[in-house]
């Protein structure tokens, strides 16, 4: 399979089902995410399964402990092909790096700021600091820590890409509105256009009428916004 720069999120409920959309779409999908639901059902040998199936894959299961207790996990994973893994960057740099240190050729992504976190839900929880000056200092952290990559919200992409040059994974995207829990979303052009390194995309396709239809359509806007930089 050839490289892309979509990332599908198998936010779906049960590995059967996650199997059966990838029959239907898995040759145009390089890059899969999958998230706690699935690897608590499916474990090491439904990560392997997808390794064996072509992908590569991105467990997202945003490790946030001290840096013992991330090192011990990271290092369990590391021994699974695993493309990528996450770690919220709150969680601070020696924790950063102890997950680096422990991940062999997986590579190291760290969360920033939530993309379903609007500015009023940051306030009640971070209420002495604005979420742009949070931005920053994760990205720079992260940096710091030479992570592999940082995910963020599309409308974060210019304030994190001033702070960092590590590769951006962004989430919260919506080709058309869909009113749901992701608040800072944009389309899979703008988001490229903007500079993003690779798009996370779940729902849109998941939930499509047409699931292939769906991944086509993203595949050309992330051409489109493509060419918007050339
Ligand atoms: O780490 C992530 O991938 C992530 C970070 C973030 O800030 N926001 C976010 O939505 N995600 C993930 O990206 C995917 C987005 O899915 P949809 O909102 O359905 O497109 C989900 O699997 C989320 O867990």
């Amino acid at each position: 399979m050839k490289d892309s720069k979509l990332i599908v999120a198998l936010d779906l409920p049960t590995i059967p089902e996650a199997l059966s959309f990838l029959d239907e779409t898995g040759d145009l999908l390089p890059l899969v995410k999958v998230g706690p639901g699935l690897f608590f059902q499916g474990g090491e040998a439904f990560l392997e399964l997808l390794v064996r199936r072509g992908h590569k894959v991105f467990l997202d299961v945003k490790l946030h402990d001290i840096p013992n207790t991330v090192a011990l996990a990271v290092r369990a994973l590391s021994c699974m092909g695993l493309w990528a893994l996450t770690v919220h960057t709150s969680g601070g740099v020696p924790m950063m790096r102890a997950a680096v240190q422990e991940a062999g050729t997986t590579l190291i992504l760290g969360v920033t700021v939530l993309t379903s976190l609007d500015e009023g839900q940051w306030s009640e929880v971070h209420p002495s600091s604005p979420m742009r000056s949070a931005l920053i200092a994760r990205a720079s952290a992260a940096q710091r820590a030479r992570l592999g990559g940082l995910v963020c919200s599309p409308q974060d992409l210019k304030t994190v890409r001033a702070a960092s040059s590590l590769k951006t994974i962004v989430p919260g995207i919506r080709p058309a509105l869909l009113g749901d829990d992701q608040a800072r979303t944009a389309t899979p052009r703008e988001a490229i256009a903007a500079g993003a390194d690779y798009l996370v995309v779940g729902r849109p396709i998941l939930a499509a009428k047409d699931r292939r239809q769906a991944v086509e359509t993203i595949l050309e806007e992330i051409e489109e916004g493509l060419s918007c930089l050339s």
